[in-house]
């Protein structure tokens, strides 16, 4: 939850309650926004732009940019003094650095990422002098994008509460370059950027750069950075943070690692999964590892299964170019729900590290049993959603959402069962189930408990359930039953309940927890290229039962209601998908 704008007058007590009251209410419904000036025209910009040849008509440009004269602000930072600021308290700050996102002008940059690092730095958590400079193919100079940013930042429902004065003074960190990401101009571009912020970053040129594109301009951008010697870091660091999807299936995600270590070394690439940055994702791990009661039960002695749940209210949202591609298998279960059931099943960490807690990840992705092509209709069930109606409301069918094929063969739900082939969970399925335009908005990990052995009374031998909520309404609960009230030992399941929001926090966004630890050069939450390669592995045999054939069944599931009838089939006949 985040407060568009801060009262200037506001005290600090009377502003950290209203952070507590606004942090307990629920989240309002995302409605589509109309866009602000800037916006617009940066989105009609990028739509000119599509017809352009931006190496061409970009050369004069970009020529007279080099010559300009710049020099970024000696003090970047805000002072740190927020008086909203309930989260995020860190020893560290990074060493002063610049940060390149590629793709500055798409949908993540706007929602996300440029709310998150605004954030940071008016947490006073970016260090003693930071700056941006933007990356598109689009022609803009530095105004038009501090003025497209600031809009971003205005209209962002992500964005924390703005400090008086705060915008003006952010507006003076960012610069912006374009050109065409093939060729070598628009990479000269930027090393003159980290040369213009030498000074005032204390004669160091760090640089994190974003590469937040259509992935099929990761690997461009990374040979790019390095033909211009911008990977070296005898002059300061410089690590890469590549969005997902990270490949489109084995063959391509060993091919982008393979390309990518021709300039980098492991160490300085950071394969992002905003899931991993969710504090309730953390908290798993802090649940399972910070306690002793809850690891002596976390095994086959007395776990039934785990459900693992990814629901999502919304559609399309007008991404079809994207999701055309993808599909809910790569869009998904690949990053997100992997990583999810990563944490759940594996071994307990020597030490809370990125090695150690990769090195668990990697060992248990690599204990699930194979899905070869062949057993995938026993394992997995696919479902597009058809018209329907949600809150009130009539929505189209997949295949109904603009630019969309009318046979597209493309799920937009998943539900698979992983059995994990160690001493721990054998024997114990994981279901993994996502989707969109599913009822409501909902990210939960269930661990359902084995029943009782013997019922002695009425009742009481339902399983109980661990149950992480990811979220909204971060939290545990644990489910269990107790004797009601009255003569008779009858027995109810009732359920014991924490919620996030009791710490009084606002919950940070994953993209400023991420983005501050690759500056920082942790790691921990980033997948490991030996993670991703074992997560495709898992689900290259459904994507090749699945892509590019024929679905005729589709839509099998209302807009509206939890997937497939298929799905049930798939849990079984003594187990229930949680309706959430
Ligand atoms: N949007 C989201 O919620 C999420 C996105 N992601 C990932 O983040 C990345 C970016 O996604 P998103 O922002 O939605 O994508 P968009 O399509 O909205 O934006 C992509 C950016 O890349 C630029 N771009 C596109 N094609 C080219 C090209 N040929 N040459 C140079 N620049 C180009 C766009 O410029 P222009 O503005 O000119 O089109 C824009 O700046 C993707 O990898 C996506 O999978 C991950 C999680 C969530
Ligand atoms: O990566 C993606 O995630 C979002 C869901 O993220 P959440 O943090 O809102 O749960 C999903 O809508 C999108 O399709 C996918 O690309």
């Amino acid at each position: 939850m985040t407060r568009k704008t801060a009262p200037s007058s506001a005290k600090k007590g009377a502003a950290k309650s209203g952070a507590k009251a606004s942090a307990a209410q629920p989240r309002p419904k995302r409605t589509a926004k109309p866009k602000t000036e800037a916006v617009q025209q940066a989105v009609e910009r990028r739509d000119a732009a599509q017809n352009v040849d931006v190496a061409q008509t970009g050369a004069a440009a970009a020529a007279a940019r080099r010559t300009r004269k710049r020099v970024p602000p000696a003090v970047a930072g805000g002072d740190g003094h927020n008086p909203f600021r309930t989260h995020m308290r860190r020893t560290r700050a990074p060493e002063p650095a610049t940060l390149v996102i590629f793709g500055a002008t798409g949908d993540l940059a706007r929602r996300k990422l440029l709310p998150a690092v605004f954030g940071l730095w008016q947490d006073g958590l970016l260090g003693s002098a930071f700056n941006i400079v933007g990356v598109g193919r689009q022609p803009m100079t530095d105004e038009e994008f501090k003025d497209y940013a600031l809009a971003a930042l205005k209209e962002s429902k992500e964005t924390d509460a703005i400090l008086p004065g705060n915008l003006e003074k952010f507006r003076e960190l960012l610069y912006y370059e374009y050109g065409d990401f093939s060729g070598d101009e628009v990479y000269d571009l930027v090393g003159r950027e980290l040369d213009r912020a030498e000074e005032a970053h204390g004669g160091r040129k760090n640089a994190l750069f974003y590469l937040s594109t259509p992935p099929s301009l990761f690997e461009p951008i990374s040979s790019g950075l390095g033909r211009l010697g911008l990977a070296d870091q005898s002059e300061g660091w410089r690590r890469i943070v590549i969005e997902k999807p990270f490949g489109r299936d084995l063959a391509s995600a060993r091919a982008l690692n393979d390309a990518i270590h021709t300039v980098w070394d492991e160490s300085q690439v950071y394969r992002i999964d905003h899931y991993l940055g969710k504090e309730t994702v953390q908290n798993l791990m802090a649940i399972r590892f910070g306690n002793a009661i809850f690891e002596p039960l976390w095994n086959r002695g007395y776990v039934d299964h785990v459900q693992i749940t990814a629901a999502e209210d919304l559609g399309l949202e007008g991404r079809a170019g994207y999701y055309e591609e993808a599909g809910v298998v790569r869009d998904m279960l690949q990053n997100h729900l992997m990583q999810l059931f990563a944490l759940t099943a594996m071994e307990a960490p020597a030490a809370f590290d990125a090695d150690a807690i990769r090195d668990e990840k990697v060992k248990v992705l690599r204990a699930v049993k194979e899905i070869p092509r062949g057993r995938v209709k026993s394992v997995a069930v696919r479902g597009q959603y058809g018209p329907g109606t949600m809150d009130g409301e009539k929505v189209p069918g997949y295949r109904q959402e603009p630019n969309v094929k009318p046979s597209s063969p493309t799920p937009t739900y998943v539900a698979v069962k992983l059995e994990v082939d160690n001493w721990r969970w054998q024997g114990v399925p994981f279901f993994l189930r996502t989707g969109k335009r599913l009822p409501k908005k909902v990210t939960e990990i269930a661990v359902v408990f084995k029943r009782p052995p013997l019922g002695i009374f009425p009742g009481g031998l339902e399983r109980n359930v661990l149950a992480f909520r990811i979220q909204p309404d971060e939290g545990v609960s644990l489910k269990f039953s107790s004797k009601t009230p009255g003569q008779e030992m009858v027995l109810r399941e009732v359920v014991m309940d924490f919620r996030y929001d009791a710490f009084g926090a606002q919950l940070e966004s994953p993209y400023s927890r991420l983005l501050l630890d690759a500056m920082l050069g942790d790691a921990t939450l980033f997948p490991r290229e030996d993670e991703v390669d074992h997560a495709w592995q898992l689900v290259s045999g459904i994507l090749e039962a699945w892509d590019g054939v024929s679905a005729p069944e589709f839509p099998n599931y209302t807009s509206g209601t939890w997937g497939p009838e298929a799905a049930d089939e798939l849990i079984g006949a003594d187990r229930r998908w949680r309706r959430l």
